[in-house]
């Protein structure tokens, strides 16, 4: 039973999340999204909504499961019986980042890093910059799923 994990703030989760995710799906046994609970950075959604958007928007893949947790993602992968872990990379700049990342994961606890280049329709795209477009009034439907637009929308209404 090979499964992976797919480890993000996803706050939230965007298209190129989503891409990822999917391929993941398609390649593996299972597959679970695990969002970081962080408590130093201020997220604007919280845990709970952050991970239910999810649920929500990778309802059709049986083979997906959402999750949470803090720490060491190593740890996570070792108390879940996970052997790898997978990654987009959007671009060139992503790599040194997750290269050194995916070197100390396996120096720790042996856990593999595999990378799936993401859709480059979606290559510009992160969360940051989705929140901060949308903050501004500018239109991110076509990069957020569309139940994840109107959260967003509601929730900077609030702010
Ligand atoms: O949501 C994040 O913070 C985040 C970061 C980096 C990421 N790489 N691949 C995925 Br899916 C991903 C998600
Ligand atoms: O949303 C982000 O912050 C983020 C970061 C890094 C990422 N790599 N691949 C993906 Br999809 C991705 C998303």
């Amino acid at each position: 039973m090979a499964r992976v994990v797919c480890p993000g703030s996803f706050d939230p989760v965007t298209n190129g999340h989503l891409d990822v995710i999917s391929r993941a799906a398609s390649l593996h046994d299972e597959v679970v999204v695990a969002v970081l609970i962080n408590i130093t950075k201020k997220s604007l959604f919280t845990t709970d909504e952050r991970v239910d958007m999810l649920r929500e928007v990778t309802k059709d893949y049986p083979n997906v499961r959402v999750e949470r947790f803090h720490g060491l993602l190593v740890n996570f992968c070792t108390d879940n019986g996970i052997h790898a872990i997978v990654k987009g990379l959007r671009a060139v700049s992503d790599f040194e980042y997750e290269m050194q990342m995916a070197q100390m994961n396996y120096r720790l606890a042996k856990v593999e890093t595999l990378f799936v280049t993401t859709n480059p329709t979606y290559s510009f795209l992160s969360s940051s910059l989705v929140k901060e477009i949308a903050t501004y009034g500018g239109d991110v439907s076509g990069l957020v799923p569309e139940p994840v637009l109107g959260r967003l929308k509601a929730r900077l209404k609030e702010e």
